[in-house]
């Protein structure tokens, strides 16, 4: 049915059926079903039969809040709620609301507000927006005593997720401000967009009153401010990604590929961050040996995940800027969300950098995004709206933070060949539920 046509009814007997199936699919696995209550699912069953309506659902609920909300309040709440809502999580995190309520238990505002040394009136003001997103409820309506929500319960329990909020409330919202500012001073009056990493908001952005003006890894790395120990925003980006993989599917979306037809094989990391993508393939595959390469500064971080992990001695670090040329020789390389942080120029090199050691047969595999076409020949969308906006909103992350872009498979295809043709595209896989993918690429000399 056209958009156009859509009704709060028809949308409503849609809801009924598509709750019915996402039910019964979650019953028929003995999965448990959503809930608000603190203890509640983190991620319902990944089983193609349960994302499959849990995203149509969504789908169609969000269509039909649109025509409930109606366009008068829809502007107003598009022009307010976003900087609020940023402002809320902000807040939450830097003061870090989510250790001072105890999972199961409760805290009252006067503990919170002494704690961070903050007015509790102010406290109240801002956990009061935050109870709008779901985030924390008073123990009773009234009570001054405050209790996890399933959202925040989330939160408090991995360090990884607090990173990740960080990041994008610290690193990523100073510069998604100026991102306008940066379209009219690099872009307008070019035909072409550019490829170049300066030309994005992140140089324009600033914190505590200095414009960053460097590059975001070396941003990252050299950044420092009172209280905080220089490199910190570095260090929790590597956690972040840790938090980014729990949401994706990753480990399904990694046994896309057969690892085990590699044999017994090394298998490089290349901008492995902390290890966490290889200790996966560690655990699955015991044949693997991985080695991990990214910065130097990285290494301590590496070892503190790695070293106490009973596959600690198939999994070694090694120093290295792929803007160099490659040194270790291995049967497979994989790119594990690297290629979307940086422009196609940069793609090409990185990739290149790859030649001096590559053999015929050695695969190089990139897991990346890999944005769906919007319609199919019929004009049906292919991916749900709540997908497309999430990719959507990830692609203008990394204009703002690298001037980098998230690509379609016809994308991928041209900038790989772009890099040397001796590269033979095998496949793109794929798995519903995640927007990531695996690209295998085999090298023919
Ligand atoms: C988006 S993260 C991906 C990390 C990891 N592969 C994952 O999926 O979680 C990009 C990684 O590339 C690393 N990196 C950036 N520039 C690099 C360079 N020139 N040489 C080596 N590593 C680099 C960063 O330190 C970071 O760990």
């Amino acid at each position: 049915m056209a958009q156009s046509e859509l009704t709060l009814e028809s949308l409503a007997a849609r809801v009924v059926d598509l709750t019915t199936t996402l039910t019964t699919a979650l019953q028929e696995r003995n999965s448990p079903q959503p809930s608000f209550s603190e203890d509640a699912p983190e991620l319902l069953s990944p089983a193609p039969e349960v994302q499959g309506p849990r995203l149509q659902l969504v789908e169609t609920l969000t269509k039909m809040l649109h025509l409930a909300t109606g366009p008068t309040e829809y502007l107003i709440q598009q022009c307010l709620l976003p900087n609020a809502d940023g402002l809320i999580l902000d807040f939450l995190n830097r003061f870090d609301i989510w250790h001072l309520v105890p999972l199961k238990g409760s805290s009252s505002y006067a503990e919170i507000a002494a704690a961070i040394q903050l007015p509790e009136v102010t406290v109240r003001r801002f956990l009061k927006q935050a109870f709008t997103m779901f985030f924390f409820l008073e123990e009773a309506p009234g009570s001054d005593r405050i209790v996890h929500s399933a959202a925040s319960a989330y939160v408090a329990r991995d360090a990884a997720r607090t990173a990740f909020i960080g990041h994008c409330m610290e690193d990523v919202r100073p510069a998604a401000a100026v991102g306008v500012d940066a379209l009219q001073k690099f872009y307008v009056g070019h035909k072409t967009h550019s490829e170049e990493e300066e030309h994005c908001p992140q140089y324009l952005a600033s914190d505590r009153g200095k414009v960053r003006g460097k590059a975001y890894w070396e941003f990252a790395e050299s950044y420092e401010e009172p209280g905080r120990p220089k490199g910190y925003r570095a260090e929790r980006f590597a956690l972040a990604m840790k938090a980014l993989s729990q949401t994706q599917l990753t480990a399904q979306v990694l046994e896309k590929f057969d690892w085990e037809s590699l044999g017994n094989a090394t298998v490089v990391d290349v901008g492995g961050s902390t290890g966490h993508i290889s200790l996966l393939l560690a655990k699955a595959h015991p044949k693997l040996k991985l080695i991990v390469q990214d910065f130097p500064d990285v290494e301590s971080s590496f070892n503190e995940v790695i070293t106490t992990t009973e596959y600690a001695s198939r999994i070694s670090f090694n120093a290295y800027n792929f803007f160099e040329p490659q040194t270790l020789t291995a049967d497979a390389y994989l790119f594990k969300s690297i290629f979307h942080d940086w422009s196609d120029k940069y793609v090409v090199q990185i990739l290149r950098n790859l030649l001096p050691v590559l053999k015929s047969g050695v695969h190089i595999i990139i897991f990346d995004n890999i944005i769906p076409p919007d319609h199919d020949e019929q004009g049906k969308p292919v991916v749900p709206l709540s997908t497309r906006r999430l990719l959507g909103a990830v692609d203008l992350q990394m204009f703002v933070n690298h001037n980098s872009k998230e690509r379609k498979a016809s994308d991928w295809t041209e900038v790989v060949k772009r890099a040397d043709s001796r590269f033979d595209l095998k496949g793109f896989y794929t798995v519903v539920g995640s927007p990531m993918g695996i690209i295998d690429i085999v090298f023919n000399a």
